[in-house]
């Protein structure tokens, strides 16, 4: 399997609002997108734009988020997720199961529109792994 391009650095807060000013008061991030619940995920989520990736902010949408546990462990937030990319979702499913990793569940539809899978954060060095798949038409 090819990796593809570091997409995004998904970014577990209490407050989508209180990270907005944060990123554009102090970090100084001009590009800010919309914050917009995906119900399907069980995450609120907004993207910040840097010049080579977006940070994706995401805040539990309920208590049977899968971020809950996270902010119950870190509730002033923290990294959660690196996320790259790839062009086929299927066969980078097939690529990591024959090396051993667990993935998480089947690809779903992410917060850009394609299918993405998370990989364990025990079988990627402690870092929980998001694969998706490249949009038509970028880059
Ligand atoms: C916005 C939509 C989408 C996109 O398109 O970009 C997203 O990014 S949604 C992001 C949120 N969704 C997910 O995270 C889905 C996948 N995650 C999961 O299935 C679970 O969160 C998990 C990874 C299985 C963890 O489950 P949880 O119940 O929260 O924790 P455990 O206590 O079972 O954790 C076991 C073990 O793993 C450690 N851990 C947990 N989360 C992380 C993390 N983010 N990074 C690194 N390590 C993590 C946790 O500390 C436990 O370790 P030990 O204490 O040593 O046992
Ligand atoms: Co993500």
């Amino acid at each position: 399997m090819k990796l593809g391009r570091l997409n995004h650095i998904g970014v577990a807060t209490p407050s989508i609002e209180t990270s907005i000013a944060l990123y554009r008061d102090v970090l100084g991030a001009t590009t800010i997108g919309e914050p917009f619940d995906l119900p399907a995920q069980g995450v609120k989520v907004c993207f910040v734009d840097t010049p080579n990736a977006q940070i994706e902010l995401i805040e539990p949408l309920g208590a049977a988020s899968p971020i809950h546990g996270f902010i119950a462990k870190n509730p002033a937030g923290g990294q959660h997720h690196v996320c790259y990319e790839v062009p086929d979702i299927h066969a980078a499913k097939t690529w990591f199961e024959s090396k051993g990793a667990r993935v998480l569940g089947e690809p779903r539809i992410g917060a850009h529109g394609t299918l993405v899978f998370f990989v364990h954060p025990k079988d990627m060095g402690g870092v929980l792994t998001e694969i998706m798949e490249t949009p038509a038409g970028a880059h």
